[in-house]
């Protein structure tokens, strides 16, 4: 650990989160500063944060909560006068993945809303959300930073010619609002502008949830837990800026994992939530760290020549248990975990939750200690020499499998909103030590572009732009 806290001394990390924290624009390849932390700060005396800035934060905060308690109380009510019953929210990546998993996570303290993700351009996933929807209960929360991304839009869309099937145009007004930083987008999409909730360009997409792309968040569990879930972050902001480096999660956390990644060769690390309210965290986490970090030039444009951004995957305990961890105990591959628990239930099944968490305490000892061929002979004694040296290679557990515990009371908004931003905090540590722009993400533009030219070709009756055999046929192919 120490070497490890020398080498976040010798990239001089410090120095690196207090440029973030102070809006630097560390983000140089969109130049831009990276302060989606200034969402819930309470501070006001950070350069940029105390500025101008903040008041834009309040004014949107104060904005959030007229809209959210207008809804919530059936103040505001759909086209023919009935209470809003249903709330779409259309995005893709970090206008989704963000707040779905937050609704889905804080499900315990939501009110009667019905909350509903649209964001695959698959028109199966938009029917199958809407087809048991009424037109007259439902807002939708178009949720996107450029107001461009093929998805959301075409989404949007579809999603309004279905509502204007019931309604009228003046109706939109009462049922659509949007979420971005293109006002004149969505404004040519038809919504007012009083309904259109700013976005910043120094809010990451991926990093947003604490900013208006957090309203489906706030509409199911009301502004005061979402306050609340900043709060959670806001506190872990402080820990993270404050604590010397050996006390502080994460910073630890991201020295570990850079410690399994570039020194043991691990390929990827797997997060486990011991909660089903935490089922889409994986999903989130992934498009957090693999966005992020998934680089290989470094700072300068140089090609690294070391290992950067690990690969994520997960799922909820127990059932990753009867999934995945043969591989994890027995497999040829490293692979760190990362186990999160909840010390209190939330509905009191305390039979449920001795087991629940008694199997979580369980993976990480086997995890660790293994089984030895003494202890597998010990345990055998009931099997004839023959027997036992067959099944003995195949009962023992080699062990000395790394594993972190993040043991945390109650699934609570600022619980939860403390355990993102830690692991917001690791993406950053872990990028500022590899020396990668964490905060751009130009490798999901060229599919983008290609399906653009291939759309062309699909839409047109000749195949138009240039293509290697192998997609020209597959397009020839979907055409006929
Ligand atoms: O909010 P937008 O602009 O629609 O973008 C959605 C997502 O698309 C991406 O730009 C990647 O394609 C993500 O970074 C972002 O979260």
């Amino acid at each position: 650990m120490n070497s490890l806290y020398n080498l976040a001394g010798e990239v001089d990390l410090e120095d690196g989160i207090k440029k973030q924290f102070c809006g630097e624009t560390i983000n140089e390849t969109e130049d831009r500063a990276v302060l989606h932390t200034a969402l819930r700060s309470k501070l006001k005396t950070d350069t940029k944060v105390g500025g101008a800035i903040s008041k834009q934060i309040a004014k949107t905060k104060e904005k959030i909560k007229v809209f959210v308690e207008a809804i919530i109380s059936s103040e505001r009510k759909g086209f023919t006068g009935k209470p809003f019953t249903d709330v779409v929210n259309i995005g893709i990546g970090g206008s989704d993945l963000g707040p779905m998993m937050v609704v889905e996570a804080l499900k315990y303290y939501k009110n009667h809303l019905h909350l509903h993700f649209v964001s695959n351009i698959d028109g199966d996933h938009v029917q199958e959300v809407i087809k048991s929807l009424n037109p007259e209960t439902t807002l939708f929360v178009i949720v996107s930073k450029s107001f461009t991304t093929q998805e959301t839009i075409t989404n949007s869309n579809t999603i309004r010619d279905w509502f204007l099937k019931k309604a009228n145009k003046e109706a939109i007004e009462r049922h659509f609002v949007a979420v971005s930083t293109n006002i004149q987008k969505a404004e040519e999409f038809g919504i007012q502008r009083d309904n259109i909730f700013p976005m910043w360009d120094w809010v990451g997409g991926r990093f947003s949830l604490w900013s208006t792309v957090g309203i489906s968040i706030a509409l199911s569990i009301g502004y005061k837990h979402f306050e609340e879930l900043l709060d959670g972050a806001g506190e872990m902001d402080q820990h993270f800026l404050k604590m010397p480096f050996p006390e502080n999660i994460p910073v630890v956390l991201a020295l570990i994992s850079v410690w399994y990644n570039n020194f043991l060769g691990a390929e990827s690390e797997v997060v486990i939530p011991y909660t089903q309210y935490l089922k889409y965290f994986p999903y989130y986490l992934q498009q957090a760290v693999m966005e992020s970090n998934g680089k290989s030039r470094d700072r300068n444009g140089d090609r690294v020549n070391y290992q950067t951004g690990t690969i994520v995957w997960g799922a909820t305990g127990t059932n990753a248990q009867h999934a995945f961890f043969q591989l994890i105990h027995q497999g040829t591959k490293l692979i760190p975990v990362d186990f999160i628990g909840f010390k209190e239930p939330l509905y009191g099944y305390l039979e449920h939750q001795d087991k629940l968490i008694s199997n979580m305490l369980a993976q990480a000892e086997a995890l660790m200690k293994g089984k030895t061929v003494e202890e597998v002979v010990e345990e055998s004694q009931h099997l004839s020499a023959e027997e036992l040296n067959k099944r003995l290679p195949f009962k023992v557990f080699e062990g000395n499998k790394p594993t972190n515990m993040l043991l945390i009371k109650r699934l609570t908004p600022k619980n939860l909103g403390a355990l993102l931003a830690l692991y917001e905090h690791k993406i950053f540590v872990q990028g500022y030590i590899w020396n990668i722009f964490s905060y751009d993400q130009w490798g999901v533009e060229l599919g983008k572009q290609l399906a653009g030219n291939i759309l062309d070709d699909i839409r047109s009756q000749k195949t138009i732009s240039e293509h290697d055999p192998s997609t020209k046929s597959l397009i020839q192919f979907y055409k006929e």
